[in-house]
């Protein structure tokens, strides 16, 4: 049996589940911590796994770039190199390369590019990444795609789709299926309802472990993806999971899981951790701000994480203004740790059958903002 998903409850569209693969099993609604190049920057993964992550993320366009997938290979796969026993999902590599504009030429079998880092050439297709994934030994391995740009006029988004299907169909064929291990398929069509049902149903046929709703998170704004979501979702089958990729804040999570998205990633707890950015219940702080100086309270008395058990404001201001490197460790950590709150509070709230109450504590809390 490839990866399996069991749906435990739900509450409306939101649904309560657990994943089983090769390195463990994953409690969803999950948010799945950002490991661009084999590290969750400025966390060591005992810690990561501290904050109640269960699951990271690996990019495969910088980790075939550096160390190289083989090197990951012949050295034990991307759990041992990292120290991260746990799942882990690998992106495909698209995303990044079509965001590089004049380094990359896509072609209809694949994409050729720069590397950016030392100008060496390289090239990604459908079965490439799938085999770049399987070295890295990733338990989900997405499908090699094209993110669709937005906004974009309906006939672009049925061509670059229908390329994206074209690839998915490959990757299949590609795949080596194992015990534990899945590929996921990536819905595109942008907010066209109709070219986002001939992709649901074009990967649907061909059959996959799992479902992402991709092409959005791409300037569209929250409105726009959440009705977005609100006819994709249920064209997706309901015994799989469903992730929707690069998502994102803490709002845009609560939201996209009440039409029924299991899984979730985005580097803005961790990037925002290295910018002095805290999210917490009551909204987001800049800890750069001078009126943190002379603040003795924790960021959060309810945070369980290391700089809200140990620390003032006061001090965590002092660290990001002197530019200590246990600032962005503390606030990345802080982070984390919200995010993963919201999720055991998202999952608790479904298993209760209280989601919606719970929604409108957690939208109040946001609004009051600071105190
Ligand atoms: C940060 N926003 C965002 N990150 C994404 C990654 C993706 N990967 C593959 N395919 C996508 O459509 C896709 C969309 C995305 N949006
Ligand atoms: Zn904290």
């Amino acid at each position: 049996m490839s990866l399996s998903y069991q749906l435990l409850g739900s509450d409306g569209a939101a649904r309560r589940g657990r994943i089983t693969t090769a390195h463990g099993t994953i409690e969803t609604p999950a948010f799945m911590p950002v490991g661009t190049a084999g590290t969750v920057k400025a966390m060591l993964p005992q810690s990561v796994a501290e904050t109640g992550a269960q699951i990271v993320l690996g990019n495969t366009f910088h980790l075939m770039l550096r160390p190289g997938a083989e090197r990951v290979a012949a050295l034990g796969g991307l759990h041992k190199f990292m120290n991260w026993p746990g799942p882990i999902l690998t992106d495909s590599g698209g995303f990044q390369v079509m965001s590089l504009k004049e380094l990359r030429k896509l072609d209809p079998d694949g994409v050729t590019f720069r590397s950016p880092k030392d100008g060496s050439q390289h090239r990604l297709t459908p079965e490439s990444s799938i085999e770049i994934q399987r070295l890295l030994d990733a338990d989900i391995t997405m499908s090699f795609d094209e993110c669709t740009s937005w906004p974009v006029e309906e006939p672009e988004a049925a061509f670059s789709m229908r390329l994206s299907m074209k690839w998915a169909a490959r990757g299949r064929k590609a795949f080596t299926e194992r015990p534990g291990y899945g590929l996921f398929g990536i819905v595109q069509g942008s907010t066209f309802p109709a070219l986002r049902e001939e992709s649901a149903k074009a990967l649907i046929d061909i059959g996959f472990d799992g479902y992402a709703v991709g092409g959005l998170a791409v300037g569209e704004g929250q409105e726009l993806m959440f009705s977005t979501l609100d006819y994709t979702v249920p064209m997706l089958p309901a015994d799989r999971p469903r992730y929707l990729m690069g998502v994102g804040r803490p709002g845009d999570i609560v939201g996209a899981v009440k039409r029924g998205i299991d899984m979730f990633d985005c580097v803005m707890p961790t990037r925002s951790g290295r910018t002095a950015q805290a999210f917490t219940r009551r909204g987001e702080l800049n800890m750069r701000n001078a009126r943190h100086r002379d603040d003795p309270r924790p960021i959060d008395e309810h945070c369980a994480c290391p700089a809200c058990k140990h620390h003032s404001r006061a001090y965590l201001h002092h660290l990001i203004r002197a530019d200590e490197i246990l600032g962005a460790m503390l606030l990345t950590w802080h982070n984390l740790q919200y995010y993963q709150d919201v999720m055991r509070g998202l999952r608790g709230a479904i298993e209760s059958r209280t989601l919606d109450d719970w929604i409108a504590s957690f939208e109040r809390d946001q609004a009051l903002g600071d105190i």
